[in-house]
């Protein structure tokens, strides 16, 4: 399928205001790329399929992740979550995407992970970060990414983890230890 068939699928699946949001970390995907040395072309391809999945039925997406080889502590977590391990599943099964780096920055785009490629951060943090994005601390974010994308990430990663700590929520582990892993980045970059 060639790219502007795929981006009419993707649209297919979501309301206009998640497409436009596509459409954001698609354009800051590439441009996060250009800034720090990333392959824009896969940043492209991840940024457009990374929400696939974002408003399947919630049983749909714990099928997925239930009849498949994908990680089962999942479903004891918030259900965000599901949509992105369910997402690169069908990248690969239904639109034959098998670079394992754009399926990996599709995967890990919510949570993180310990070793975050340069596709995972570039994903990740326009997803935090793309302009249709409008949370205390995003600007924050936005000048921080100018420079160093694991502070980028730092600050993201805060901002939800402060988030689920105020709603009472459990924080999926993974993320802790993917915070932990840009922290100890960056001590050893200055
Ligand atoms: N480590 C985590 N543990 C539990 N829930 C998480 C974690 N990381 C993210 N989430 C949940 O996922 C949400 C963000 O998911 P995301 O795919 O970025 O959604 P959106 O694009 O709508 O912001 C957070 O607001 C939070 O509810």
């Amino acid at each position: 399928m060639n790219r502007e068939d795929l981006m009419a699928a993707v649209k297919e699946q979501m309301p206009e205001r998640r497409w436009q949001h596509t459409l954001g970390v698609m354009a800051t995907s590439v441009m996060l790329a250009e800034r720090f040395g990333g392959d824009a072309v896969k940043a492209d391809m991840a940024a457009i399929l990374h929400d696939y999945c974002k408003y399947w039925p919630i049983h749909e997406q714990a099928k997925i992740i239930r009849e498949n080889d994908l990680p089962q502590d999942l479903l004891a977590f918030d259900k965000e979550l599901w949509h992105s391990h369910a997402g690169a599943f069908i990248a690969k099964s239904q639109f034959g995407i098998d670079d394992e780096e754009i399926l990996d920055a599709i995967r890990y785009h919510t949570s993180g992970r310990e070793g975050m490629t340069l596709l995972d951060k570039i994903v990740c943090l326009a997803d935090y970060m793309e302009p249709g994005r409008d949370f205390p601390g995003v600007e924050h974010i936005r000048e921080l990414a100018k420079t160093s994308l694991e502070r980028a990430l730092v600050a993201g990663f805060d901002s939800t983890i402060n988030f689920l700590i105020s709603k009472g929520k459990r924080i999926y582990p993974l993320t802790i230890g993917t915070r932990n892993d840009l922290l100890e980045q960056i001590q050893q970059t200055t």
